[in-house]
């Protein structure tokens, strides 16, 4: 069996295969609920194949929302319609698993195809909030308001009850959203972070913020599921984090309980010329991290084609993959990849009401 379509166990949870579908956000949410929109983007990608299928970034307050039209699940009355849907996921073969997120000063932004820049507060926007009052720059130019360190530990309990909620909803996968330049990241990088409390400033007081929310989120997420972070783990611009940093946090947060990182990197400034774009690019940086802190990890971007997913798990640099545009192109894509990597029986990989049809010549 191809290494791409062999089981995955972690803590009492089984992957059917290691295909995993990113945390795609979708802007189509109204104060944060999930719709049919979220049920049948999300859904067709259980019905696909996939062995894992992550909810986008799911904000664990309003104002953490990236956009107005960002999902949330600040609110009781969240948890139903997301069950909904992990229902559904499950029911089709794939583990059900949302990302919770906050958008620090990246927040109260117009959709990708509105502008993509801030909205003016009072006029459908906010005021945001970051480690320092910094902007992000580009079309996200607000200056946020310096948090607090009571506003730290209000969204540290926000990020604790987002966990409860997404648990109450029947999701079995929890990721935490430490990258692409939102709060958490915010905190973590130099390029954001200029506080000179006990959370700005050294490496210690720059990762305090993940490893206290991760830590308080561990507590109340049931150790039989896995737990698992999203991180940046370089800035790729100096005086940015590092992956030397990245690899000694990943260490800290593996001691705390982390599950798997799922492997990301950048956006914590609207510089993006130094990332070495280019087919499965950060599949060496994962390999790495994986191989220096003995955390399982997922490795994403530009990973596109079946035997460039089943070599990177074959020949250990990662332990499963999750595909974000390539699978906005084909939700199907692990069946074709099962199809293109000669599994016996690659029809069985979708439901039955789809799979002797399939087959059928
Ligand atoms: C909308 C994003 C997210 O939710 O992480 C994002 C941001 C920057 C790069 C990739 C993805």
């Amino acid at each position: 069996m191809p290494s791409l379509f062999q089981e995955f166990q972690l803590k009492d949870v089984r992957l059917k295969n290691r295909v995993g579908v990113s945390p795609m956000c979708q802007y189509s949410s109204e104060d944060g609920f999930p719709n049919d929109w979220h049920f049948v983007h999300l859904g067709s990608r259980a019905v696909g194949g996939a062995g894992l299928v992550i909810v986008e970034a799911t904000a664990v307050s309003p104002e953490g929302r990236i956009s107005p039209a960002d999902s949330g699940i600040y609110l009781d009355e969240h948890v139903e319609p997301f069950a909904r849907i992990a229902r559904f996921m499950k029911q089709y073969g794939a583990v059900p698993g949302i990302q919770i997120a906050h958008a620090g000063r990246k927040a109260s932004a117009n959709k990708p195809w509105e502008g993509d820049d801030h909205i003016e507060t009072g006029k459908g926007g906010w005021d945001t909030i970051a480690p320092s009052a910094i902007p992000f720059g580009g079309n996200l130019n607000k200056t946020p308001m310096e948090m607090t360190v009571d506003d730290i530990a209000g969204i540290q309990n926000a990020f604790v009850a987002a966990a409860q909620r997404s648990l109450a909803a029947g999701f079995e996968w929890l990721e935490l959203h430490f990258a692409h330049g939102y709060l958490a990241h915010e905190f973590y990088s130099p390029l954001a972070n200029k506080r000179t409390d006990r959370y700005g400033g050294s490496f210690e007081n720059r990762i305090r913020f993940i490893m206290e929310t991760f830590t308080a989120v561990r507590n109340v997420w049931p150790d039989r599921l896995p737990l698992t972070a999203r991180l940046s783990v370089t800035d790729w611009i100096e005086g940015g984090v590092t992956v030397e940093e990245s690899i000694e946090l990943v260490r800290r947060l593996k001691d705390a309980g982390l599950d798997l990182l799922d492997v990301s990197h950048g956006f914590v400034t609207p510089d993006i010329s130094q990332v070495p774009w280019g087919p499965g690019f950060m599949i060496p940086i994962t390999s790495r991290i994986r191989q220096e802190t003995g955390i399982p990890t997922a490795a994403g971007w530009m990973i596109t084609d079946p035997h460039q997913a089943n070599d990177a798990i074959q020949d250990q640099h990662t332990d499963m993959v999750v595909l974000a545009r390539e699978m906005l192109r084909d939700p199907y894509w692990p069946y074709h990849a099962a199809v293109a990597l000669g599994v016996e029986e690659a029809s069985e990989i979708l439901p039955i009401q789809y799979a002797r049809a399939v087959k059928a010549k």
